[in-house]
């Protein structure tokens, strides 16, 4: 694949099942997949139907079978086997991302650099997946036994395609157990790659399948019978849905939803850090990004100086074509996503807010990207907590700044939200700040810094943003089961 914005076109098959590119059985409805920088076509994607869904399950059914056979220690040789092949081809994996995403290359390496990271973690922890050895009256005893749960199915958002999928994968596979895995319609390119990989590495041929379409694919997996958990990363309203359909089959579900996530810039912070901090928050691909802290909260004595450092800043941020080296904002991911977030910050004037800059479209000099969906990163200041810019999860990069003055006011207005996926704080006060993550309603908090990702960390949402939870120890609770066995080691007493 030549690797230059506006020049790459999609011919392989998309889907992958028992070890191989496969077009698939069934389906019909037809999708056009965009490059975001150019607004070019990159491929048509042909949407899976439900003979294709079952066969990349039964595929998933027959890996399974030697997978979850297999001791945590040969598992563990085999993903950190792809974990390294990901390392070696981060670049064209990267390139691909952003390609396909319209995020910067040089935040698409970040995410390739957690992807293998991910797996090189839950490969560390297969080996030593264990259940307890309790000791019973009498000389008897019991145990547990960590299993599997079967074939999981994996349905990506389009924000981090590749990454996402790794997450799912990651403590899926660790755990013995198969997958099946829908990435966005709009980001189908790169999670093939790492399905690939894996079969490169030596996992069972069909341990990991990826079939393509949206709504109605994603629906045919989500009721398939030999389907045991579904792990959703996507909006809440789908996610409703998902866990509708799970309820019919009683499958556990892991649901990664969205945000609208405070951050709390107290008067005694670093004014560097915090400034630094909010743009972390704020604009990462293209502020698409599910846990961004949008919501910034800024004690009033310091709201003037913190606006305009933070104003100077964004408007610094270089906007472009997302594969050159020095671009920091790329394109977002289609037309009517950056109608939408336009639309956003319409509304937000008309309710009273004050666009202190950006917000507008932006189109680069270079005409081969004039199609393609940017726009200038967005402060809004004179913002009012019931303004829908304030409310609602816009997804784009739209940074809201509310003025407060007590600690007890502030964190009353940041957990009025039903969203509670993240939260950040920034002080010198090491008590305050660990006083308001603990009053913080959200599963995923920061101080002093924002939106890093360590993979031995967990990551989840409370309240509307979701349950389960991915990365970190805390994500084998949601890919395995546990047995108990209980041993009799003397006679049976009836009491019949
Ligand atoms: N919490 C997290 O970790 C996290 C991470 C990334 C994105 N997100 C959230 O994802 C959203 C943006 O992603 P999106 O626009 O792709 O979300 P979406 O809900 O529209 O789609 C997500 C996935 O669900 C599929 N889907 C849609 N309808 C379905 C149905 N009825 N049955 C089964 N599958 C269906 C889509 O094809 C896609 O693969 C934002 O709200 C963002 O906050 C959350
Ligand atoms: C890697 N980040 C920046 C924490 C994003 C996680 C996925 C959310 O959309």
């Amino acid at each position: 694949m030549s690797s230059a914005t506006g020049t790459v076109t999609i011919q392989q098959p998309l889907n992958y099942r028992a070890g191989a590119r496969v077009q698939p059985a069934d389906g019909g409805q037809v999708e056009e997949v965009y490059e975001p920088a150019t607004g070019r076509v990159l491929c048509k994607l042909p949407c899976s139907g439900e003979k294709e869904v079952d066969l990349a399950v039964q595929s998933a059914k027959a890996a399974f079978k030697i997978w979850s056979q297999m001791s945590g220690m040969e598992r563990c040789r085999v993903m950190l086997e792809a974990a390294r092949i990901i390392r070696e081809q981060r670049e064209e994996i990267a390139t691909m991302e952003t390609i396909n995403n319209g995020k910067s290359i040089f935040e698409a390496r970040v995410d390739i650099d957690i992807s293998w990271q991910c797996l090189e973690y839950y490969a560390g922890l297969a080996g030593s997946l264990a259940g307890e050895h309790i000791q019973l009256p009498g000389g008897c005893f019991g145990y547990t036994r960590r299993e599997p749960l079967g074939v999981c199915v994996g349905i990506g958002a389009w924000n981090y395609p590749f990454q996402i999928a790794c997450w799912k994968a990651g403590p899926a596979l660790a755990c013995g157990n198969a997958m099946v895995f829908k990435p966005s319609p709009f980001t189908p390119v790169s999670v093939v790659r790492l399905a690939e990989i894996f079969t490169e590495a030596g996992v069972p041929k069909g341990l990991f399948n990826v079939v393509q379409g949206g709504a109605a694919t994603g629906q045919f997996l989500c009721h398939h019978p030999d389907v045991a958990k579904i792990s959703f990363t996507g909006s809440v309203p789908t996610g409703m849905k998902i866990m509708e359909m799970a309820a019919k089959g009683i499958k556990p579900v892991t649901l990664e939803l969205g945000g609208k996530s405070p951050l709390i810039i107290f008067s005694d912070c670093s004014l560097e850090n915090a400034v630094n901090g909010a743009l972390m928050a704020n604009f990462l691909t293209q502020g698409e990004v599910c846990c961004n802290g949008t919501r910034v909260f800024v004690e009033r004595k310091i709201l003037d100086t913190f606006t305009k450092e933070v104003v100077k800043r964004t408007q610094k941020i270089k906007i472009g074509d997302p594969l050159l080296e020095d671009t920091r904002m790329g394109a977002l991911i289609n037309r009517p996503h950056l109608n939408r977030v336009q639309g956003f910050i319409k509304q937000a004037k008309e309710q009273g807010a004050e666009v202190l800059c950006g917000g507008d479209l932006y189109v680069p000099d270079d005409p081969k990207l004039k199609n393609g969906y940017y726009m200038r990163p967005c402060v809004l200041g004179n913002c009012k907590d019931d303004m829908t810019c304030v409310k609602e999860e816009i997804f784009g990069p739209v940074m809201s700044i509310l003025p407060f003055d007590t600690e007890e006011e502030v964190l009353e207005r940041a957990n009025a939200t039903k969203y509670g996926l993240a939260g950040g704080v920034f002080t010198r006060d090491i008590q305050k700040a660990h006083r308001v993550v603990a009053a913080l309603k959200a599963g995923m908090c920061f101080i002093n810094n924002y939106n890093g990702s360590p993979v031995e960390l967990p990551f989840g949402g409370y309240k509307s943003s979701g349950f389960g939870r991915e990365n970190g120890r805390a994500a084998i609770e949601y890919y395995s089961q546990l047995k108990t066995v209980c041993v009799e080691m003397g006679d049976v007493e009836s009491v019949f």
